[in-house]
This record gives C-alpha cells, sequence and structure tokens, in this order.
C-alpha cells in the first residue's frame, strides 16, 4: 500500500489569527458587560426606563456574547479534507466493497413532485458503485399511489438510463439536469441521447399526467400485478393518515438485468402504516422504519440517508466515503461521512440566504478538526452499527434480525422476508422498544438530523466531513420568503426542543464531548434565543432616537471605540468567512439581512409555538418545504425580488421594524439639525440607517413594486397600525 493515500487533511491557514482574534475579542466583550453593569451602578437618573433600558442591552448583549462564543468555536480548529477515491480500488478489490442501503424520503406528492424523487433515486442507482451492492429505499409517508406509480415507470427507465450513464461515462447522472445540460456528442450519440430523452420526456408526461389527475386511473395499469398494487391504496377509509404498510418491490437486483444484460440495484417502495392514534414522528419515524425493513432484506453495513430534494452530482460520491470508512488505519469509532447540502437553482446574491453557508460549509468545516461534523439529514453516510449504540457498548434490538450484524440468506421477495418487512414496518411496532431513544435516529426533536447527529457524537462515535469541490449532492432551497421562514421556524422549534431539555448541549453535549464540541453543538441550539438580541436593537435603539433619548455612549467617549470595535470586528469577520468559503460580499449582505429576519420573526414564532406545545394548546407538526413554484414567482426569484405576495403574521414584525426605523431616522435627522447633537445620539442613528438600509427590499414591496410579489395591503396597514402604537407609547414611557 506504501504511498497510496486515501485521504489526507490539513490545517487552515486562519487557525493562528482566529485564535488570536478570539482572545481579544473577548476581552472586548468583557469590557463591553462591565460597562453595562457599570452603568447600571452608576446610573445618574436611576429612573424605571433608564433602568429598563440598560438592563435590555445587558441581556442583549449577553446573548449576542455567547452566539459569538458559540460561533468561534467553529474556528479554532477547521481542516480541509481531500479524498482519493480513484486510490481506492488500486488497494482493495471491487468486489470486497461493502453494499450500501441508500434511503430516499418523500412525504408529499402535491410538494415534492413524484418526478423529482425519481430524479434523485435515479441519479443514486446510477452511481458509479457496483450495482448489485446497492439497495434504494424510498420511504413514501404521503402514502400516495402517485408515488408509487412514478417509481414503477422509473424501475422501467432506470434499465435504459443506468447502463447509458455508465457506458458514456456522464457527471450529470440526475436525467433532468443532464437532459437540460444541451449534452453535446458524435451524430450516433447525439442520435442515441435524443432517443433516451424522448423516453424520458415520455415518462414525465405519465408521471405529471396521472398528479395531474390525482390518481391512476386504468389506462395506465397494465397487468395484474400492478392492479393488485394499487388497490392496496384503494381500500375503504385509506387516508395518508390512516393506512396499512404497503412494500413493493420494483426491482429485484437478482432476477433483473439492465438493457446491457448488467445487473441493477435493488429498488423497494415502503409507506410505513399509519394510525391516527399512533405518533409517527415525522421523518425520524420513516427513517426508523427504512432501518428496519432494510435490515431484514439486505442489511448492508452502510446506509445513505438522502432527502427527495437533493439529487447526487458526482457518480464517484459513495467511493469517496468509503476512503474513509473503508481505511485500515482510519479512526475506530467513525460513525459516519457528512457531505455538504448545496443548492442549484440559487438566485445570484442568493436573497434569502438559501445557501446556509454557516450551518452547511463552515461550522462543519471547523467541527471536522474537532469530533466531527453534525449531521444535516441528507448526504451522510452511515455505518448502520451506528444507531445500535455507542462504539464499544452495543445496544441489541429486541429482534435478531434486526441487529447490523445479521446475514441475510433469503431473496428479497421471498414470503417470510415480505411478511417480516410489512411487520416491522408497522406503526406500533416500536412500543416498549428503544427506537428512537437508544437506537436508530432519535425522536423528541423538528430537527431529527441535528439531535441524531448529536445523540450519536455524544456516544461516542466521530465523523468526516467530505467537501469535494464538484458538489456531491445538489438540491432544492425554499424560494420564497413565506418557505425560507417557515423551514427558519420549524428548525427553530426543533432547537428550542433540545435547548429546554436535559441533552442541553452546553452542558450534557460539554460533558461527553469536551467543552467546544458542547459549544459547537449549543451554536445551533442557540439560533432561536438570538431573537431576543435582534429584537431589541431593532426596536429600542430607534424608540429611543425618536424622543431624544440617548442611551449609548457619546462618540467623544473611550466606550465609543469600543462598540465600534465590537460592531466591526463581528461583521467583517462573519463577511471573511464567507469569502474564505468561496461566498460573494452580496450574498454575506443578503445572508446577514436573514439573520436580522429569522431573529425577528420566524424565531419569536417558533417560540411562541414552542410554547403552545409544552402547555400542551397545539401539536407540532414537521410542515414540509414545498419545491413547487408558478413560473411568475420563479421569474421574480430569479429578478431577486422579495416575494411577499400574501398576508401573512410572520411578515408583521418585519414590516413593522421597517417602519420604525425609517420613521426614526427622519425624525432622528430632521432633529440633529435643530436641537440635538449629534455625537450623544449618534450609535442609534447609525443603527437606524443600518436597519433602513437592511429594509430596502421591505420598502420596495410596499410602496415601489407593482407585481404579485408585494406586500399585502393588509400586512401593510397592520404594521402601520402596530408601528404607530409602538411610536405613541414609547413616547408616553419616555
Ligand atoms: O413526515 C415527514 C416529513 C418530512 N419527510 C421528509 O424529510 C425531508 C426533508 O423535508 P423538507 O421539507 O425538504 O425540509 P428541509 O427543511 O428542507 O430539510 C432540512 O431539515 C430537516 C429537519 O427539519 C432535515 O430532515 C432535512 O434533512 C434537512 O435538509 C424530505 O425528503 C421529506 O420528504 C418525511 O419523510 N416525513
Ligand atoms: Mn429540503
Amino acid at each position: 500500500m506504501g504511498t497510496l493515500l486515501l485521504h489526507t487533511y490539513k490545517h487552515m491557514s486562519c487557525i493562528t489569527f482566529n485564535r488570536v482574534f478570539a482572545l481579544i475579542y473577548t476581552c472586548a466583550i468583557l469590557a463591553l458587560i462591565y460597562h453595562h453593569i457599570l452603568t447600571l451602578l452608576l446610573l445618574h437618573s436611576t429612573t424605571f426606563i433608564s433602568i429598563v433600558t440598560t438592563t435590555s442591552l445587558l441581556i442583549s448583549d449577553l446573548i449576542l456574547g455567547v452566539a459569538w462564543a458559540t460561533t468561534t468555536s467553529f474556528r479554532l480548529r477547521p481542516i480541509l479534507r481531500k479524498a482519493y477515491p480513484e486510490n481506492l480500488e488500486k488497494v482493495m478489490d471491487i468486489k470486497d466493497f461493502p453494499a450500501m442501503d441508500i434511503f430516499i424520503c418523500t412525504a408529499d406528492p402535491f410538494k415534492e413532485p413524484p418526478m423529482n424523487v425519481v430524479n434523485t433515486a435515479l441519479s443514486l442507482m446510477a452511481y458509479d458503485y457496483p450495482p448489485e451492492k446497492m439497495s434504494v429505499y424510498v420511504s413514501d409517508d404521503g402514502g400516495s399511489e402517485l408515488t408509487l406509480f412514478a417509481f414503477m415507470e422509473a424501475a422501467k427507465f432506470a434499465k435504459i438510463w443506468l447502463p447509458f450513464c455508465r457506458e458514456h461515462n456522464i457527471m450529470d447522472r440526475c436525467p433532468e439536469v443532464y437532459f437540460r445540460s444541451d449534452p453535446h456528442g458524435s451524430d450516433d450519440e447525439l442520435q442515441i441521447i435524443e432517443e433516451i430523452k424522448a423516453m424520458y420526456e415520455n415518462m414525465k408526461i405519465r408521471v405529471e399526467n396521472v398528479v395531474e389527475r390525482g390518481e391512476v386511473c386504468p389506462y395506465y395499469i397494465t397487468n395484474e400485478l400492478q392492479r393488485q398494487a394499487f388497490n392496496q391504496y384503494r381500500t375503504p377509509g385509506f387516508t395518508r393518515a390512516n393506512h396499512p404498510t404497503i412494500i413493493q418491490v420494483l426491482i429485484e437486483s437478482a432476477k433483473e438485468k439492465d438493457q446491457n444484460g448488467q445487473s441493477m440495484p435493488n429498488l423497494i417502495y415502503v409507506s410505513r402504516q399509519k394510525n391516527k392514534n399512533a405518533p409517527h414522528n415525522f421523518k425520524a419515524g420513516a427513517l426508523n422504519s427504512l432501518l428496519r425493513v432494510s435490515s431484514i432484506m439486505t442489511n448492508a453495513p452502510i446506509v445513505l440517508t438522502q432527502d427527495c430534494d437533493m439529487c447526487s452530482n458526482d457518480p464517484q460520491t459513495p467511493k469517496r466515503a468509503l476512503c474513509y470508512i473503508l481505511d485500515p488505519s482510519g479512526q475506530p469509532e467513525l460513525g459516519y461521512v457528512q457531505f455538504p447540502q448545496r443548492f442549484s437553482g440559487l438566485n445570484k446574491d442568493d436573497i434569502y440566504g438559501g445557501e446556509v453557508l454557516r450551518l452547511f460549509l463552515a461550522n462543519p468545516v471547523g467541527m471536522d478538526g474537532l469530533q466531527g461534523p453534525h449531521y444535516v439529514g441528507t448526504g451522510c453516510f452511515f455505518l448502520r452499527r451506528a444507531f445500535f449504540g455507542g462504539p464499544t457498548s452495543m445496544v441489541p434490538p429486541e429482534r435478531q434480525e434486526l441487529r447490523p450484524d445479521h446475514v441475510v440468506e433469503k431473496p428479497i421477495t421471498a414470503q417470510p422476508i415480505i411478511e417480516l418487512a410489512h411487520y416491522v414496518a408497522r406503526c406500533n411496532y416500536e412500543n416498549n422498544t428503544k427506537w428512537g431513544f437508544q437506537i436508530g435516529f432519535r425522536y423528541g426533536s423538528l430537527v431529527e438530523d441535528y439531535f441524531t447527529g448529536y445523540k450519536l457524537q455524544c456516544e461516542g462515535w466521530k465523523s468526516i466531513f467530505c467537501h469535494p469541490s464538484r458538489p456531491a449532492f445538489l438540491g432544492d432551497a425554499p424560494f420564497s420568503l413565506i418557505d425560507s421562514m417557515s423551514q427558519s421556524k420549524r428548525w427553530a422549534i426543533g432547537h428550542l426542543e433540545v435547548f429546554f431539555s436535559r441533552y442541553m448541549p452546553m452542558f450534557f453535549g460539554a460533558r461527553y464531548m469536551g467543552i467546544v464540541m458542547g459549544l459547537c453543538y449549543a451554536h445551533n441550539a442557540f439560533w432561536p434565543i438570538w431573537s431576543i438580541p435582534i429584537t431589541i436593537y431593532s426596536f429600542l435603539p430607534q424608540l429611543a432616537l425618536l424622543n431624544g433619548f440617548y442611551i449609548f455612549p457619546k462618540v467623544t467617549d473611550w466606550w465609543f471605540l469600543l462598540y465600534v470595535f465590537l460592531f466591526l470586528g463581528a461583521y467583517a469577520q462573519d463577511c471573511y468567512d464567507f469569502i474564505l468559503f468561496g461566498s460573494t460580499y452580496k450574498r454575506w449582505w443578503n445572508d446577514q439581512r436573514m439573520w436580522i429576519i429569522k431573529g425577528l420573526s420566524p424565531y419569536v414564532f417558533a417560540f411562541v409555538e414552542y410554547t403552545s406545545k409544552r402547555l400542551g394548546i397545539a401539536t407540532e407538526g414537521f410542515n414540509v418545504t414545498s419545491k413547487v413554484q408558478d413560473d411568475e414567482q420563479s421569474k421574480r426569484y430569479d429578478q431577486g425580488l422579495m416575494e411577499f405576495g400574501v398576508h401573512s403574521p410572520m411578515f408583521i414584525p418585519l414590516a413593522t421594524a421597517s417602519i420604525v426605523n425609517l420613521f426614526a431616522l427622519i425624525i432622528g435627522i430632521i432633529r440633529m439639525s435643530s436641537i440635538w447633537s449629534l455625537d450623544t445620539l449618534f450609535v442609534q442613528l447609525f443603527i437606524a440607517s443600518f436597519g433602513v438600509l437592511n429594509s430596502w427590499p421591505v420598502y420596495e414591496a410596499m410602496v415601489l413594486r407593482k407585481d404579485k410579489g408585494r406586500m399585502h395591503v393588509k400586512t401593510i396597514v397592520i404594521s402601520i397600525c402596530l408601528a404607530s402604537a409602538l411610536c405613541v407609547g414609547a413616547s408616553l414611557a419616555l
């Protein structure tokens, strides 16, 4: 083996600078806190209002300080890795490659068009990996015959698509992406491509037709087997929330060959049993049922989880993951290899910060130098063993057939196998078992990915972040402001569930993984708390400014310099990270705006929903992000316009803050020239200007735009009323 490396890593060059800067910045934060406490103690006019403002600022800055500390934990030891998949076959016989079970989740045929799910599946089935070693399991939480129909079509098309990809060594193995890219080649090749494209388009028309009708009409059902399959959805009382398990083996690797006579991967459709009275635990529940069904049928030692909105963008990906997993000198505690979520179709300046660069790129790189990145729900290769207790303390499942070391001896379509698979996919199968708590994906948080990765790492599993320059996966990010906000709200509720549990990362995590890893995990759990300082800074200085009430140091004061340093330091470093990870200034600017927007609205709503759930007033839900978009809306998205359109309570805090900031700035400037002096109110004037600059798209949507994405009149009226009430209220109080 000698010189044949499977992977290497290097420290990022920014480490020393980051550490020195962290030290200086920590001192600055401490100085600020000291300043606040001093002000509080030596308050000249101890009015109720001045106590409230100083305390609010103290709390805000404490929270921002903790948030900064959690962000900094990612900057202390970032590393960059490189894998050499081309060496894998040189050090190992391809026959010895491990089997791989691939899980794809879908939950709603109308929000997640079955054609997209099919594209995801085809792109993964076409991996450069021995097909007979791969099994693709599709979990359909929508319990929909439309999805099954799409996959029956996909199974036929796969017989042509997979050999075509392999023969022509195509990189884009997601058919939709490939055909859209205007493939080129010789005349003969072009003819073949045209033929395959025609087949693809034909399949697409059939599937979309069926989805539009909302049912598979008899015309499309050509044989008895298909009729039986679809009849399962047509029993009385069948709904997506109440139905028996449906498992269909669509391709059986051992029996079927592609059109060139080569092997194909297994393709299995699973819709687990649902019952209104049994909690189904959303995606975590779906994945656990797939874990069990796949144990019974194939039990591969490697499990790849994939969302239906992420296609493979590089057929070498499994080999890259294996470079780490199979490395004989690697860590024995390696539990998973995570690839980043990258997105296609973002507009140029990424108006909604859909790239989420920090979460999906910068932070995992930072954790990679520690115990490894968090799990992000998709694009992750797990060792099946990691789901059954820590590396040295196995938690055995309740049945021998579910053990990670169990060897399947029967074909996947054998009667006992199919029966057992149905049995373990039942909705009350998990009652009185360890599933979701000590085994499998973990329940209890709407961000099951974050929570599962966190729990696995606390058990002692390590992970690795693999981000090759050609993205391994490309997917969809939310295309509209409301979708982006709903996603943030769902994530924030999930994080609050972890934050207020006994697994609070700052303590529990730090105990099991050390303080820095604990802080890394605390970073996400802390997101919703940011809403407190963001809301305070969006309103308090502005309302005070309106009344000529100063709450920050004068320009001539030494403490003023501290504020300048803290603000510029944090912003510049944030921006620097963005550029370092290959983003642009404009994208950074939009991302920081989304940070404020999230703090003002979705995170606040998350608090409300979380609390009402805890009080038993409401139940939680996993609101699936819509992956469909109408043409007009998509045009506006491409132009970089912020989409409001419908009225939503979530827009109100945002619009209200925009109005208050503008109003404060105008009055501030007018009065400044006559009555007040600039040096006492400079900081507040600056904050209001900053708010106005950030609110620009909101003003546009309120008054300047005429398109359908502009702000709804109802939203505007309510926000104006609220803003006026706030201003009047403040002037009475001050
Ligand atoms: O009851 C459910 C709900 C969702 N899903 C699937 O979960 C995936 C993610 O849902 P999506 O609406 O795309 O949510 P996102 O916010 O885009 O997903 C991010 O956040 C989720 C946690 O909130 C993680 O599970 C995802 O992996 C991560 O990409 C999709 O494939 C869904 O089909 C289910 O299988 N069952
Ligand atoms: Mn998604």
